[in-house]
């Protein structure tokens, strides 16, 4: 998403609409351009933790199903939901919108079968749709005489995976797993309306962007559902319930497991301590779990590499640079344990020759 990448080239001004419409913004919080992100909310003074950022005024829609009611409101220029859908990218770079050829030049199952869940989900209730609205009069017409194909009915049914509310201005923020925002939702005094709120959740500084989580998805289905993917790979290099739990496995004497606590037995940098060959033999089972993992994956670096020089779209792309980042992971993995490997392995034949 760009920021000119809208529905229309020149939006209304989103946040005077909510405020006009009784919502609450806090007058530091502005909608700008936010990198490659597209665009986002950011803070143009400082917040102190807690303070209220947005509140949505109580609208029986906000808390609406979307869908068909979006792509209805889509053909209205002008509706009261205007500036707000107006403010939508014009379709979201997500792999619902991939051609057949993008999906075979995908192949990767994880993906490949949720794409093709949701497509054939699409082609069926397209198919359905269009025999409901058959020989229909524009002026009986639920979508004003609007074509509604898979393509539409993705746009639609993208905003309504993960959220199933309008949450015009809420919907501008972007996503991070430290986030500095959070949307509350409470119970309106005054009436039965749920109240949507984003409350900082720490200080937040000037020009700091406002970004909020997303849900802690999986890489695969934040490609999915959002057409980006997180940094991937953490800090450890092996996670740490699977090394104390292959040390376990491996020992054969309880008593000399039972003298570690489970912080040591979960730290690579506890050096080998249940000995160095339940380390090696764990080690090695790591490195054989690396490359069965590398086995599941279709294509090797060398042939992304090579499909992505042949063109793709901008999607295909980012999917297989994702497959790219994976493997690459996986392969660091397996260089830095076959180097600890060795290294302990010679520690142990010094020590055994002195
Ligand atoms: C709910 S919208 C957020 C507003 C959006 N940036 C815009 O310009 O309308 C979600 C979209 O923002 C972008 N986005 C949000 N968080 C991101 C992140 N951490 N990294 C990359 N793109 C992100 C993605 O394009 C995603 O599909």
């Amino acid at each position: 998403a760009t920021a000119t990448a809208r529905l229309v080239p020149r939006p209304p001004d989103l946040i005077k609409w909510v405020r006009r419409e009784g919502g609450f913004i806090h007058r530091g919080v502005k909608i700008l351009p936010n990198g490659a992100h597209g665009l986002g909310l950011v803070a143009c003074e400082e917040m102190s933790k807690g303070s209220l950022l947005i509140a949505l005024p109580a609208h029986e829609l906000w808390a609406m199903k979307l869908g068909l009611k979006l792509l209805q409101e889509r053909a209205k220029i002008g509706s009261f939901w205007w500036p707000y859908i107006s403010n939508l990218p014009e379709t979201y770079n997500v792999p619902i919108f991939f051609s057949g050829d993008d999906i075979k030049n995908l192949q990767y199952a994880p993906l490949l079968s949720q794409v093709n869940k949701r497509c054939r989900f699409l082609l069926d209730f397209e198919q359905e749709v269009k025999h409901a609205l058959h020989g229909l009069k524009s002026d009986n017409h639920p979508f004003e005489g609007q074509d509604i194909d898979a393509s539409g009915l993705g746009w639609a049914i993208w905003l309504d995976i993960d959220t199933p509310m309008m949450l015009p201005l809420i919907d501008m923020c972007n996503h991070s797993f430290n986030p500095n925002a959070q949307i509350v939702q409470e119970q309106d005094v005054k009436n039965e309306n749920m109240l949507i709120k984003v409350v900082a959740q720490v200080p937040i500084k000037e020009n700091d962007s406002i970004l909020i989580n997303y849900g802690c998805l999986s890489n695969d289905l934040f490609l999915l559902d959002y057409g980006f993917v997180v940094t991937i790979g953490g800090e450890e290099l092996v996670e740490r319930r699977l090394l104390a739990a292959l040390r376990v496995l491996l020992a054969n004497d309880v008593e000399m497991v039972q003298r570690h606590d489970l912080n040591t037995l979960q730290s690579l940098a506890a050096n080998a301590p249940l000995g160095t060959e339940i380390e090696a033999s764990a080690f090695r089972t790591i490195i054989a779990l690396c490359v069965i993992a590398l086995g599941h994956f279709p294509t090797k670096i060398m042939e992304d590499e090579s499909l992505i020089k042949r063109g793709v779209s901008a999607s295909i792309e980012l999917a297989i640079q994702f497959r790219i980042q994976k493997k690459s992971v996986i392969i660091d993995v397996m260089r830095e344990l076959s180097r600890r490997l060795k290294s302990l392995l010679s520690k142990n034949t010094s020590a055994a020759q002195s």
